[in-house]
């Protein structure tokens, strides 16, 4: 039994669109300092379920409980002003602004303590540097010119530079190559290195099996298993993201 509460505790979740259930009561806990894989065949409610605690959709029922209390996250702002912040594949950064902007943008109340373009470059460069992110060539490029590694990696940089607790990846390397790949998951070990929670869509099962801590895997809406890692093996993850059980093969 545990005795306190992890970092985020979904009780119950329920959301659907129209006659369309997409979650029908999920249970999720999210620990700090792990890096949580959220699994599930195409339309098994990932997406949803993440975009409920981004504060992009609202359950229609449920419990979101944050650091031991119920909270209720009505948009993007205030799942940020908690510690929560979300990277999408492909919307991570403003292509037209260089990395310093983007790491700074949607900050702008901060501004007045802030605006000082030479302590925001600092600030930025610190970050990721601490991260370990060294391919970049100047924090002034612009995000257009950073390749899809790159890009996931500034985005996640801004993530820890603004002191989240918990940041969801949304299939980071989907469309990476090999290399970026690897560098996208050494991020997420760094994250964990510094204590934060990781919450990870992910398809691929090489990868889960090589960053995670824990496995959650959605079945038709509903959560039908989650454990740390050593509980699974391939075939066992494969049987739940089908059929929503564990199979009939003995474990490991
Ligand atoms: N805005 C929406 N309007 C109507 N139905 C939706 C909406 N968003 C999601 N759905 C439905 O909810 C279900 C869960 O979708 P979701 O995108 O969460 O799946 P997923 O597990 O992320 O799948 P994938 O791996 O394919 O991205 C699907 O049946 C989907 O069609």
């Amino acid at each position: 039994m545990e005795t306190t509460e992890p970092l985020l505790r979904l009780r119950d979740i329920r959301k659907s669109f129209g006659a369309v259930q997409a979650l029908g009561g999920v249970d999720l806990d999210v620990p700090a300092a792990q890096v949580t894989a959220l699994c599930g065949d195409n339309g098994a409610g990932k997406s949803v379920l993440i975009k409920c605690v981004a504060g992009i959709h609202q359950p229609d029922r449920g419990q979101i409980r944050w650091q031991g209390r119920e909270v209720h996250i009505r948009s993007p702002r205030e799942a940020s002003a908690l510690g929560i912040e979300t990277v999408y594949q492909d919307l991570a950064l403003a292509d037209n602004l260089d990395i310093v902007q983007n790491m700074f943008l949607g900050r702008e109340r901060l501004r007045h303590w802030l605006l000082d373009e030479a302590e925001m470059e600092q600030a930025a460069t610190a970050t990721l540097r601490e991260l370990g992110v060294t391919t970049v060539r100047s924090v002034r490029q612009r995000a257009a010119s950073l390749s899809g590694g790159q890009r996931q990696s500034v985005a996640v940089a801004r993530a820890v530079m603004w002191h989240s607790k918990l940041v969801i990846l949304d299939e980071p390397t989907a469309a990476l190559g090999v290399t970026q790949t690897a560098m996208v998951q050494d991020l997420i070990r760094s994250l964990r290195a510094h204590g934060l929670a990781v919450l990870v869509i992910s398809h691929n099962l090489n990868e889960v099996f090589a960053i995670a801590d824990r496995i959650a895997i959605l079945h038709l809406g509903r959560l039908a298993v989650q454990a740390p890692l050593i509980e699974f093996d391939r075939r066992r993850v494969v049987s739940y993201m089908t059929s929503g059980e564990a199979g009939t093969e003995a474990r490991l």
